[in-house]
Parts: C-alpha cells; structure tokens; sequence
C-alpha cells in the first residue's frame, strides 16, 4: 500500500468498519418480523441488506429482497420501524463486537493527534448509545448519522458539513469504511478512501468500487497514517 500525503481528518463508517453490528440488526429485523407474523430471515441474509440506513433494511427484510418491493404500505412500514427501533434499542449491543485491531487501532490514532470522526448511515437514536456501549465514544469529535442532515452516504454532503465543520480541505480527509455506500461519497466529495475488505457490502469485493486504498485490517491503516504524519 502506497503512503498518503498528510491526512488532517479521517471520517469512519461505523457498522461493518468498526463493530460488526450484523448479529444485532438480524436479532431485532426478525423479532419485527416475528411480530408481525411475517417470514424470518438467516443473519447471513440479513447481513446484505445492511448499508442504507435502518429505513431501506426494514423495507428490505419486509420485502426478503435487497430489491425494495414497490407495495410496502405506509401504514406497515410505520408499524415495522416501531417494532425495529424498540427491539433494537432494547438489545443494541448484545452480539455486536468490534473487529479485530479496532480498539488497539484507535487507541494508536489517538495518540497520534489525527482528528477521528464517525460518518455514519445508522439512525442517530442508535449511534451514540453503540459507541459508548462499546467504548468508543471518547475518540471522535463528530458523530455524523444517517437522520444528522438531509442526505445520507452515497451523497457527498456529510462529508462536505463534516470539512466545513472540521475547517479542513477536502484533500486532508480520509474516509474510511467497508461499503460502496463510502466510497462513493467519497468520490463525490473529492476525498480520498479507504476500503476494509471485511465488512457487509452487499457480498461484493470492495476494491470493485475503486478505493484509493484497499485494507484487510485497520492496523494497515494505522500504518498508512503514521507514514503520512510528520512528528
Ligand atoms: O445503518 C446502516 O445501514 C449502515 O451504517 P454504516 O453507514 O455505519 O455502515
């Protein structure tokens, strides 16, 4: 992997970068499914359908398909997101687990005086709650959601609110994450990306979406980083 030049900022994804959340998603997807008498899912499958936020999965597991059915009543929707954010909010970090490097990484990162921030898709109500529950929360100075701003990831504007908020360039952001959704916003945005290999896009190879740089672990971000901070 080739050195980055200075990076000043770097926006984390969070479900499937950080914390494989996938076990606790399908957990509360099919107690809202079982609850309103509809077909239940492997965690396997669900799995897939992570990525948009916590409306497109809902509307995915209603539909057993990453193909979102067109006749999904209103009226049932609502009724599904009740039961989904009382189950998940009630069983939020169970499962859920931290990949392998994460913590040592963060720590490392931290100590390096980058600024760390999360842009996530995930509900706002869910965020903060799972980085502390998972004690996290200490190392990022803003925490993005999916509901923080109009837009979400594809869409370059988080990351356009969070270089404006951080006062930095877009060239010394870093995103770095495991979906398309990532490094699509990153495209768009004009910042560079790193893709993890290991977490939920959609069952696809990540380096398909063109990330400037590909990582099986977040310690080969660590050491990117170090090569690109001048002491
Ligand atoms: O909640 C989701 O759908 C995905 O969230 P993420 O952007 O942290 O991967």
């Amino acid at each position: 992997m080739s050195q980055l030049q200075a990076v000043k900022l770097i926006a984390f994804d969070l479900d499937g970068t950080l914390v494989d959340s996938a076990p606790d998603l399908a957990l509360a997807i099919n107690a809202m499914l079982l609850d309103l008498g509809r077909e239940q899912f492997p965690e396997q499958t669900i799995r897939h359908w992570v990525g948009n936020g916590a409306e497109v999965l809902i509307k995915r597991a209603l539909s057993g398909s990453s193909a979102i059915s067109s006749d999904i009543e209103e009226s049932l929707y609502l009724q599904a997101k009740d039961l989904f954010v009382q189950h998940y909010s009630e069983k939020l970090c169970v499962a859920s687990k931290l990949y392998d490097g994460v913590a040592e990484s963060l720590e490392q990162l931290s100590k390096l005086n980058v600024p760390m921030t999360i842009v996530t898709n995930k509900p706002g109500v869910f965020t903060q709650p799972l980085l502390e529950a998972l004690n996290l929360a200490q190392y990022f100075d803003v925490v993005l959601s999916g509901d923080s701003l109009p837009r979400k990831k594809p869409d370059p504007l988080p990351l356009q609110h969070l270089v404006e908020r951080c006062e930095v360039e877009m060239a010394d952001l870093l995103m770095v994450g495991d979906s398309k959704n990532d490094i699509q916003a990153a495209k768009a945005a004009g910042c560079r990306s790193l893709g993890l290999t290991y977490g939920y896009n959609y069952g696809e190879d990540i380096a398909l979406s063109g990330p400037d740089f590909v990582a099986d672990s977040l310690v080969s971000l660590l050491e990117l980083i170090k090569g690109s901070v001048t002491a």
